[in-house]
């Protein structure tokens, strides 16, 4: 940070934040943020759910039972945020990421950190949150944060630890300044790439979890599935210029294990909703919260089919969500494929497609 950060130097370790999206993973992050007494300007959409916040200080759609301390000032004035905050900490769905940044891209000023915290790819393109504030944001010094980072047991304090992924050291201190505490943890990395796509990618093994969950499938597999996934979400990551390592640490392996064990993730909701019969679209209604899995499945899959990269579980769990395949029949054409590589960075595949 400069020494005289502006506007707005509340002391030594106070700064002013915005919080960009007023759901889940937004009001986490103001939390962690107004109770390490920094100034959070948490931007929503919705003004009656920024009054609601603002005089009951709980976010009653995402959030009924938390109830946020210290400074945080909810508003839908998204200019104002962005022009009263040192650093933008961005929680938007991917889907409506570039547009919010794109319409506001003049508020924001050369140096000003922004982090994106969004797990998705955009449609067009296949961009990274990350690519997308370099083009809308050229001029601010931007980083990402993913890891093992369930919303709801964050707001109940549990303890976590995230990656802040950025090329320019004072970002990633200026982070680790901000979110650290005694429940929450940031670790560093430069592998931007690498640590936005694991947070993305481990969505779709999520679901591929869930679905494994409903089926009442033991624990060989439920271990088979995370760490084939893995090896598959590296392989197509390695391909776009991440390093596999990252797949090692908190974004990539810490991820997985998260999510795909646990039904307080919502991809890993979906799965198991569709594993036991339900339709897409009303998993996804019933969800009533993004899943990015669902859109990033269609993305991954056909990006890997135009580089040539192999992804059976993609294939296989996008024949069941979009071609109505029947589950039995895929697990059994995954279980018959052919036999390869356990580790393929220490022996390479025997390419068989
Ligand atoms: N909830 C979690 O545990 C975590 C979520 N994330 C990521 O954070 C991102 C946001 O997810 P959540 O907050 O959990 O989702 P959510 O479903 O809880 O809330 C989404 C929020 O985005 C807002 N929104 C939707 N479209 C918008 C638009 N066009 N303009 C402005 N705001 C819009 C909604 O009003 C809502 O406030 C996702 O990419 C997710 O993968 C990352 C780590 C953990
Ligand atoms: O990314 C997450 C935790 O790290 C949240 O996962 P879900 O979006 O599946 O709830």
């Amino acid at each position: 940070m400069p020494d005289n950060p502006t506007p707005g130097n509340h002391g030594a370790n106070s700064y002013d934040v915005a919080v960009l999206g007023g759901g889940s993973f937004g009001t986490a992050m103001a939390k962690v943020l107004g109770e390490n007494g920094h100034v959070v300007h948490f931007w929503m959409r919705d003004e009656a759910q920024a009054e609601e916040i603002r005089r009951t200080r709980i976010n009653r759609r995402y959030m009924p039972a938390v109830t946020l301390q210290g400074d945080i000032q909810p508003t839908t004035d998204l200019a104002e945020a962005v022009r009263k905050a040192e650093i933008v900490l961005v929680a938007i769905p991917s889907k409506a990421f570039r547009s919010v940044i794109r319409e506001h891209s003049s508020e924001f000023r050369d140096g000003q950190i922004v982090v994106s915290l969004t797990k998705g790819i955009e449609e067009h393109g296949f961009k990274l949150m990350s690519e997308i504030l370099l083009e809308e944001l050229p001029r601010c010094r931007s980083g990402v944060l993913s890891g093992p980072n369930l919303a709801g047991e964050i707001v109940n304090r549990e303890l976590t630890a995230t990656v802040i992924a950025a090329k320019d050291p004072d970002v990633r201190r200026t982070v680790q300044e901000l979110l650290g505490c005694e429940y929450f943890r940031v670790y560093a990395n430069v592998d931007i790439y690498g640590v936005e796509l694991a947070g993305a990618l481990k969505n779709i093994y999520a679901i591929v979890a869930g679905l494994a969950s409903a089926l009442n499938m033991g624990e060989n597999a439920k271990a088979m599935l995370i760490t084939r996934g893995l090896a598959e979400m590296s392989r197509f990551a390695v391909s776009l210029g991440a390093n596999p390592m990252t797949f090692m640490g908190l974004a990539g392996v810490g991820d997985l294990i998260a999510t795909c064990t646990s039904s307080k993730s919502r991809n890993f909701r979906v799965g198991y909703a569709i594993g036991k019969g339900q339709k897409l679209e009303e998993a996804v209604q019933e969800l009533g919260q993004v899943a990015e899995g669902i859109y990033t499945l269609k993305l991954v899959r056909e990006k890997s089919e135009a580089i040539g990269i192999y992804m059976p579980l993609v294939r296989g769990l996008y024949e069941i969500l979009y071609e109505s395949a029947s589950i039995n029949a895929v697990i059994n054409s995954l279980m018959m494929a052919v036999q390869n590589s356990d580790v393929e960075f220490i022996l390479p595949r025997t390419i068989t497609q």
